[in-house]
């Protein structure tokens, strides 16, 4: 406790199932190890808790709502460490955007209690992290399927279903991977409870795009396994086909779609809960993802992340 204590976290991104997993069809997700969350932890003198980030900086219970959650985690952590009244800072160094459909949240929830836990000496296995870090996601997302959490405390990409643990998934694909920012925040837990409003009012058409949704994330991820990556252009057309229908896509996620495809791009999708947020697109080179990224910033797309995907690195 009298030494400084971090902890680390990455961006996700869902490359398949984002709404579908929430009614319990599989997904598939990747750790961004490249977009960073850091949390570092300091011992204060008084017993003061300040908050230090690039969105608030304070007492950590005067912020804003939309600490909520994480004050709650932070709340229910000191409560079992028998430490409510120890004084600290909480410096949060993030490079994730808040809203994008990158895992932010999420991010900052594991990174919080990696640091808490080291800071208070405390042993964490990786199930307790799992569920204390959904504290704070029920707040604020209502009814997350966990696959942020999951996907923000992983080191190689997973196979998600809800209520399950989630499964290392056979990776054998070579190109580069476009994640394009709208720049457009998406709430998640909107972009749900729309899902959810269009199942009961029209329960087979809904029901039907989720199934077509399940079916897609199984065939990619056959196409993963036999590093098929224009198979899996399709099939991101395809699934975003299905996420329009659902109601989650967006006019700027759409032109940004239409971009990438038009600039040499396998197939393009949005990520995470949509209405905003970001796109994936799948390019079978690195001059054709600069080329996409060019395009896109010509756009107006201010920011935008190219990850290659190899076999030998994220098996
Ligand atoms: C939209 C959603 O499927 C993914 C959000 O990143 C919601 C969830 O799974 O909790």
């Amino acid at each position: 406790m009298d030494t400084p204590a971090s902890g680390s976290s990455h961006a996700k991104i869902i490359l398949i199932g984002e709404h579908s997993v929430v009614y319990h069809q599989p997904a598939i997700a990747l750790p961004l190890p490249a977009v960073r969350e850091n949390v570092t932890i300091t011992l204060r003198k008084d017993n003061e808790q300040q908050l230090i980030s690039r969105y608030y900086t304070g007492a950590r219970h005067a912020g804003p709502q939309q600490l909520a959650g994480i004050n709650h985690l932070i709340d229910e952590l000191l409560t079992r460490f028998n430490a409510a009244n120890v004084g600290f800072n909480l410096a949060i160094n993030s490079h994730l955007p808040a809203e994008r459909g990158m895992g932010s949240s999420a991010a900052t929830a594991v990174a919080i209690i990696r640091a808490l836990y080291r800071f208070f000496e405390q042993p964490l296995s990786h199930e307790q992290l799992l569920s204390d870090a959904n504290i704070s996601e029920k707040i604020i997302h209502g009814n997350p399927s966990g696959i942020d959490v999951a996907t923000a405390s992983a080191s190689n990409p997973i196979w998600f279903v809800t209520g399950t643990q989630p499964s290392a998934i056979p990776f054998h694909l070579h190109g580069y991977l476009v994640v394009a920012d709208s720049g457009i925040h998406g709430q998640t837990g909107l972009a749900v409870q729309a899902v959810a409003e269009l199942r009961k009012h029209d329960l087979a058409s809904a029901d039907h795009a989720i199934k077509g949704l399940g079916q897609l994330t199984h065939a990619a991820k056959s196409a993963l396994a036999n590093d098929r990556l224009a198979e899996l252009g399709v099939i991101f057309n395809r699934a975003q086909v299905l996420l329009r229908q659902l109601g989650v896509s967006h006019p700027r996620l759409e032109t940004m779609i239409n971009v990438a495809n038009q600039n040499g791009a396998l197939g393009a999708k949005l990520t995470g809960g949509g209405m905003g947020g970001c796109m994936i697109c799948l390019a079978p080179d690195e001059a054709t993802a600069t080329r996409i990224r060019l395009a896109l910033a010509n756009e107006g797309v201010s920011q935008s992340w190219v990850q290659p995907l190899k076999s030998e690195e994220t098996k």
